[in-house]
């Protein structure tokens, strides 16, 4: 197994408790994990190594919410929006025409696009959602593909309704033949529990479905109203509960008491000219956040996590520090990644060589330089996927 010594880091965040921040370090790679961590002064060879220059390293992002697998353009309903017309639940069938009549290589080709250049912006982890099919071939595909552009696949056949479809008939799918056929592919199911999508009795059939099925569960839940998906995802235990942009008191107080993830998207919130996911309350409250690139073509395209964490801090109040945990930890609490041999999201001897390396000196460059592409190298699970520029 080959070592690579990175040496010279000016600031080494860790996101470890224990090892916490460290100045003039350097950190040892063997295979695809961290071998050491420590004082470069004190640094052990290796087979190679490389000057990071004085500059910060830090976790690789953990992605935690993507549609990364789709088809067609809707930059005309994008312009519309900013036009003045409010975001709609509708616009998703847009995206699944177009997916439906794309060729199985025509979405892995542009998947992969995407993924390459989330991990040229840093990202090492990064979930997909099926969502665009919405029949049981299309969902099924589109799991198959997602599983090989992305780390933790969610099954999210209840995305809507599609046009023409019985309600009740398509919730029979969507918790019979669908989930059979899809769920191999997935670790979690998702529903979209909102105004023009599923109200929480059909939401609470489906992630029951899912769970009897073996999956984990997720809720797209408050994005456009008080739609009771919070609530929802606090009864049933479920990871992560994701938009969360309109919360009544009831909801932070329910998060704050449960282990359930509030994950905010950023670019979403941009993308529509939604209420702003509050973020700070939900911080002071003590609820555990995430922070994702919802990379969709409806609501937020981007893969850009350090534009959402640069967001997060410049609109929503998050501190850096709180930011960064969202973006990392946060993100691998979402996906059931925080423990065990597969974690994300920390920087620990033994853990994943999941890093980047920033063109800045220090992590608060993050949200100084907004716009600003700052990843100068990624490693996922030790291997360099971006050289230096
Ligand atoms: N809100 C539901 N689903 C996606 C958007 C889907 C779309 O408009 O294509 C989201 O997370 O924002
Ligand atoms: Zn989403």
């Amino acid at each position: 197994m080959s070592s690579e010594l990175i040496t010279d880091i000016g600031e080494l965040t860790t996101q470890d408790p224990e090892l916490g921040t460290l100045h003039d370090a350097a950190l040892v790679i063997e295979g695809a994990r961290v071998a050491w961590i420590g004082p470069a002064s004190r640094a052990p060879a290796a087979d190679a190594s490389v000057s990071a220059g004085g500059r910060a390293l830090l976790p690789g992002w953990v992605d935690s919410h993507t549609h990364l697998v789709f088809a067609g353009d809707r930059s005309a309903e994008f312009a519309e929006r900013m036009a003045g017309r409010p975001y709609a639940a509708g616009g998703i069938m847009t995206t699944v025409d177009a997916t439906r009549a794309a060729s199985d290589e025509q979405l892995l080709a542009h998947g992969r696009r995407l993924r390459a250049e989330a991990e040229d912006g840093g990202t090492t982890t990064l979930e997909a959602k099926t969502g665009y099919g919405l029949d049981v071939e299309s969902e099924t595909r589109l799991a198959r593909v997602s599983a090989e552009v992305a780390d933790v696949v969610t099954y999210l056949g209840a995305h809507l309704v599609p046009a023409g479809v019985d309600r009740r008939d398509y919730l029979d799918l969507v918790t019979g033949p669908m989930l059979a056929a899809v769920a191999p592919y997935a670790r979690f199911i998702d529903v979209f529990c909102e105004t023009g999508a599923f109200d929480p009795d059909e939401s609470r059939e489906v992630l029951l479905a899912g769970r009897a099925a073996g999956l984990g569960l997720k809720v797209h839940g408050n994005q456009l109203g008080e739609s009771g998906g919070v609530a929802l995802a606090v009864e049933l235990g479920a990871a992560s509960v994701d938009h969360v942009n309109h919360l009544s008191d009831a909801d932070v107080e329910a998060l704050a008491s449960s282990s359930t993830v509030a994950t905010i998207l950023p670019g979403a919130d941009l993308s529509t000219r939604e209420r702003l996911a509050p973020a700070r309350r939900l911080a002071d409250a003590g609820v555990t956040l995430a922070i994702a690139s919802n990379c969709n073509p409806g609501t937020s395209f981007t893969t850009s996590m350090q534009f959402c964490v640069a967001t997060a801090v410049l609109q929503h109040g998050l501190s850096l520090e709180e930011a960064l945990a969202a973006a990392t930890t946060g993100g691998a609490q979402a996906l059931g990644l925080s423990t065990g041999t597969d974690a994300a999201g920390t920087l620990r001897v033994g853990g994943f060589a999941d890093l980047q390396l920033l063109d800045a000196p220090s992590v608060t460059h993050l949200p100084y330089r907004p716009g600003v592409p700052l990843t100068r190298a990624t490693w996922r699970r030790g291997i360099r996927s971006r050289a230096s520029r």
